[in-house]
Formats: structure tokens, sequence, C-alpha cells
């Protein structure tokens, strides 16, 4: 059969293939999947278990004009290809290209950019009672929700708020066992249990239309067959749980069986009120076929993403090794030393690398699931009690934890340490996942201390100190590979700067690990431009190091301020602040960070190279500020007129 994607255009070119050539543009959409991703790692596995049921869905409704909603957005790929993106598919994730998550700037087929678990149920019932506000009402909306995602807190904000609400509204849980690790808690045995029970389909619809069809007979017979019905719900114990929260349980049902799935899916689209279709799929199905590797397909890849080498590899980042690394190894050696120390992770026990103190302590791992929220403040119950917890969480998401941090850890002034995995910006994944606005939120709370190593040298030490101190502790570090400073190394104390190069004509001050370009930029403008630049090693933001920042501010003629994180609120305006605080001119202190906008994605070094926060970024500062200074020297030279 002669390719059929290169040529739907929109979903609507679906509604004309017979089922054969369904079958073969499934097909096609794996072999995309397989070529693209087998030259740069992305998603790989979620997409490929979602086919069929993107298909179904955008065959079924017309989502030009109905809402739908992919919980997360990392399975959007085969969504993309059937919405008129398969001719840039090739541009996926890079500079420019496709985003990896959905775009509306791409297409009226993508409603809202997502990247963070758990908002679809949310968002579809907004867009649900908007669309019905707004004299819409025939607009059908959607949410496509994962099974790691389900445990997500806001998602039963939602499905109380729209059961309750009895808004016409269509979920679907994509269950297919999996997070990115196996998943975890009582509501994945509970979804294993639905797994084995029939075919459910809302009987509670069922039974009452029983009753309504009964000569009237009462109050008695109806209750006693409520108990019957309520009954056989527990006897089937499919979907109670959500059938008690509002919503009518349908599945579960084969979420690779195309043609049924159109079919219940059509059938689901009349149908009034809040309606959860529970989805049966295999994450990474069909691999085998498109890369003809019986290995892959049998062993279900419990990854995400898959290397250059066209095999399922774990979340492959390059051979060496990255501060994810140094952190988990500290972190395992910590755990030797203290039985107190504990760590939790939200569902990213791979990304963070913990599956050898997973291994080594499970009685003090604790992956929550995709549950940020409730991780601040276990970990704070814990502290509570004389436990040392670690947060071992990607920073983007540590965000969903704001008032735990506030209220469970600052105001407890507990001692929780959070280790910020993905601080700064991190790459492909874009503007979702850049970790750049932990600095403001974690140094705006009293009885927290913010700090960040410069090198590889700083972590173990600042690891220690963090286990040891006796309130919250927050250290940062980026997706990148390792780096060792040569120096004679300061021992890490709280609020103590490192000075590393001193210098006559200006300095860099810098909080975190740019700290290996700013050393090599200011030996380029050594040997380029002459110039002396001094470089600092902040190592903390709060409490900052006023002595030695504030000497420099005063007998520095140029002061540059370094952050891998948003420049609102960051580690130059503490050092702005501290100025002002102390009186001191500041006129002459640039502060080199994030702007105020969202960072497109793209390769992490094209990302810092277009901020300016790299060598070249460095130098041309300074030959900038020097030029202005020289600039207005001269202009206070020139005679009076
Ligand atoms: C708030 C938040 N925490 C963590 C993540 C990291 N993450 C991305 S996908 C994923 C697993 C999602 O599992 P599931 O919802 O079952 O979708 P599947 O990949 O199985 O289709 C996780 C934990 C995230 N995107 N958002
Ligand atoms: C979709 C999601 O949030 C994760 O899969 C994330 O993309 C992982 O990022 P890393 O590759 O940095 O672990
Ligand atoms: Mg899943």
């Amino acid at each position: 059969m002669s390719p059929i994607l290169p040529n739907i255009q929109s979903p609507a070119d679906l509604q004309r293939l017979s089922d054969a050539e369904l079958a073969h543009v499934a097909q096609e959409i794996r072999d995309e999947l397989v070529r693209v991703l087998s030259i740069r790692p992305a998603h790989f596995a979620s997409n490929l278990g979602v086919v069929e049921l993107c298909m179904a869905l955008h065959m079924v409704y017309d989502f030009s004009k109905d809402r739908l909603i992919w919980d997360t957005g990392h399975q959007i790929y085969p969504h993309k290809l059937i919405t008129g993106r398969h001719a840039q598919f090739d541009s996926i994730r890079t500079k420019g290209g496709l985003m990896g998550y959905p775009n509306p700037v791409e297409s009226e087929y993508d409603l809202f950019v997502t990247g963070h678990a758990g908002c679809s149920v949310s968002t579809a019932h907004g867009l649900k009672v908007g669309d019905d506000l707004m004299g819409q009402s025939d607009r059908k909306s959607v949410a496509v929700i994962g099974d790691g995602a389900l445990v997500s807190g806001i998602v039963f904000e939602a499905l109380n708020n729209a059961g309750g609400m009895g808004t016409d509204l269509l979920v679907i849980l994509n269950d297919n066992k999996m997070s990115i690790c196996p998943r975890t808690g009582s509501l994945a045995s509970y979804l294993d249990q639905c797994r084995m029970t029939n075919f459910y389909q809302g009987s509670k619809r069922t039974i009452n239309k029983i009753l309504e069809s009964l000569p009237v007979v009462g109050g008695l017979a109806q209750s006693a067959l409520e108990q019957l019905r309520d009954g056989l719900k527990a006897y089937f114990k499919g979907g109670m749980l959500f059938e008690e929260m509002g919503f009518r349980y349908f599945g579960p049902v084969d979420g690779h069986d195309l043609p049924n799935l159109r079919k219940l899916l059509r059938d689901l689209k009349s149908q009034k009120g809040p309606i959860l279709l529970h989805v049966l799929t295999e994450k990474g199905h069909g691999v085998a076929q498109a890369s003809a590797d019986p290995v892959t397909y049998h062993t279900p890849p419990v990854f995400e993403k898959i290397g250059p080498e066209r095999t399922i590899v774990s979340l492959k980042r390059g051979g060496s090794k990255a501060y994810t690394d140094a952190v988990s190894a500290c972190i395992h050696q910590q755990m030797q030393d203290n039985p107190r120390v504990a760590v939790l992770t939200a569902a990213m026990c791979q990304g963070n690398k913990l599956e050898k103190v997973r291994e080594s302590f499970p009685d003090r791992f604790f992956d929550v699931g995709i549950c940020e929220s409730h991780a601040v403040a276990f970990a704070a119950g814990m502290a509570k009690t004389g436990m040392r917890p670690i947060v071992d969480i990607y920073s983007t998401f540590l965000q969903r934890s704001f008032d735990q941090i506030f209220q469970e850890v600052a105001l407890q002034n507990l001692p929780v340490m959070f280790t910020l995995d993905r601080s700064g910006v991190v790459g492909p994944d874009g503007p979702t996942h850049h970790g750049v606005f932990d600095i403001p939120y974690m140094r705006m709370f009293p009885n927290i201390t913010v700090m960040a190593p410069g090198d590889e040298a700083d972590v173990a030490p600042m690891m220690k100190f963090g286990l040891t101190h006796p309130g919250s502790v927050s250290m940062r570090y980026p997706k990148t590979n390792l780096e060792t400073i040569q120096r004679t190394v300061a021992p890490v104390e709280v609020g103590k700067a490192e000075v590393i190069e001193s210098g006559e004509d200006g300095v860099f001050i810098v909080f975190g690990t740019l700290l290996g370009d700013a050393l090599r930029a200011a030996e380029r403008l050594r040997q380029e431009d002459g110039l002396s630049i001094g470089v600092i090693n902040a190592r903390f933001c709060k409490p900052l190091d006023r002595e030695t920042i504030l000497r420099a501010v005063r007998e520095m003629p140029m002061v540059f301020t370094v952050e891998e994180g948003t420049l609102e609120g960051g580690f130059g305006s503490a050092v702005l602040e501290a100025c002002n605080s102390a009186g001191l001119n500041t006129q002459h202190i640039v502060r080199l960070g994030i702007p105020d906008r969202f960072i497109d994605h793209a390769e992490r070094a094209e990302q810092l190279a277009e901020m300016g926060l790299d060598v070249n970024g460095f130098c041309r500062a300074v030959r900038q500020a020097r030029a202005k200074v020289s600039q207005e020297s001269e202009s206070l030279d020139l005679p009076v007129a």
C-alpha cells in the first residue's frame, strides 16, 4: 500500500479511508516516530501508545470546533502528524521547529501549551463551561489523561467540580500501567483491579431506565434496586470511584482497537453529563513492528525516549556524568552515613537517577507519583519528627508546591532540603520545563537558605551542609555535564562566597555553574583585551555574602552578576538590594541572566548563546560596558561649550 500519511492534511482526510487503510496509517505514524526519534531523543513510548486512540478521537470529533486537551502533552506527536504537521515533523524539538508539546501557535488543534501533568480535566471543564456560557454549547470537550497524571491532586479537584456540576465532559483515562517508571500508589492497584472487570457501561443509567420502565412500585422497590445497583457496582469494582464522583464510568476497553474505539466514542459523544472512558493501552505499543526489533515489543519500554541507536534506552544523556549523577551519588552517600536522611521524588526516579538509592534504601526512598505538593508537605511531616528529608525534584515541577514550601516548610522553619534538578534552561523541552524561577521563589521566604554549586567540587560539601543545617535549604543545579574547576576549593560556609580570581578592571560574580564560562571569558578578555577581570563563586544567594560582594562593588569599575535564572527577582536583584541597603552606587553593575520572557525550545547551548549566557556573551557584556564607560568619560572631557 502506498504511503497515505503524507497526504493527511487534516483529520477529515481520515474519514474516507477503509479500516485497512487506517491500520496502514497507524503503522506509518509508528514508523515516522521511530524514524525521527532514532535521530533525536524525545518522548517515544508514550506516543506509540496513543496512535489508535488519537485517530479514533479525530475521526469521531471535529476538533477544529470541539475541544481536545492531551494531559501533559508529551504524547502529542500522533496528533500533530494528523493535524497537518507531517511535513514539519522532522523539525520537532529543534530550534524554530515544532514544539514537542501542544502549541497553539502551530495549529488550531492545539489549545494550551502544556508540559506539566494533571491539568487537562480542569481546562477541558473550563472550555466546556465557557463555551456553554458563550452560546457555543454544541462544542464538545474531551480530556485525555494518563494513569500517571491521574494521581495529581488537581485532577481530583477537577473531577469533583465537574462531576458535581454535571458538565458534559468526556475524560479518557489512558491506562498503560506506566508513569515514566512503573506507577505507584493505591490508585495503581485500583486501576489494576478495573482491568480485571468486564466492560462496564454506566450501569447507573441502565438500572434507572429499568426503574423508570416499571409501573409505579413505590419507594421500597426503588431503594432495593438502588442497593442492588450499588452491590453490582461493588462487585464490578470497575469505575466506582469515578461513578461516586459523578462521572459515568465506561470501560475498560482496548485502546488499540480502532474500529471499536470509533464506535464507542460515537455512542458516548451523544450522551450527556460527565463521562469517564477507561482505555487500556500499551506504552511503546507496536514499536517492534515499526523497528522490526521483536525484543522491544514484548518488553514494554519503561522509558520515555529513544536513543540514536534505534533502541529503547533510558533517558539517555550522552556518556559524560551530569550534575544529576553527582547529586544522586551524594544522596546515596548521605543516606548511607545518616539513617535519618530520606529522599522523595515525584515520579522522576529515573530523571533524578535515584534507581540505586531506591535499591539500597527502599525504606527511605519515596516515589509519591506526580504529586509535588504532597511531596513537600510529606517531607515537612517527616522533618518534624527529626528526619532529614530531601525533596529531589525538577525546579519547574516544584512550582506546583509553592504553598507547601511557604506553609509546611518555611513558616514552620523545618529542615527540608530541596535539590533542584534541571534548574536553568533545559533545551528541547522548552518553556514548560525550564527551571528558571526557583531563585526568586525560594529566596522570598524567610528561613530558607538558597545556594548553588559553582562546579562539581561544591556539590558534596553543599549536600553535607544542607543536611546538617537547622533550617530548610535549596540547592539548584542545571541539566548539564559536570565540570570541575582547578583551584584550591575554599570550604563551603553558609553565606560565604569564594573569590577564585581577583581583577582590577572588573569582576564576574557568579551564582551557579556558569562559573566555568565566566572564568573562560575572563581568560579570553585578559588575552585579547588586556583586561583583568576577577571571578567570584557566589555559592549563596541567601544569605548573600555581603562583605565580599559589597567590597567588590565598591572597588571594581565594572561588576557583572551572572545567574542561569530569571533576572526578575533573581541573584542580581539580591545584589542590587544589598547595595541599596548599604547606600552604594549600582550604575556600574550589569546583571546577566534570563530575560523576562519565555525561552523557546532549542538545544541548551543555543538557548544560552541567544541570551548571552556563554563565553561570547560574557565577553560581549564586558566590552559593551567598557565602551560605555569610556564614552561617558570622553563626554566628561569635552570642553564646556
Ligand atoms: C507536574 C509534572 N510532574 C512531573 C512530570 C514529568 N512527567 C512527564 S510525563 C510523566 C509520566 C506521565 O505518565 P502518564 O500520565 O501515565 O502518561 P504516559 O506517558 O503513560 O502516556 C511524568 C512524571 C510532568 N510532566 N509534570
Ligand atoms: C514530559 C516530561 O515532563 C518528562 O518526560 C521530561 O521531558 C523529562 O525531562 P528530562 O529528559 O530532562 O528528564
Ligand atoms: Mg501511563
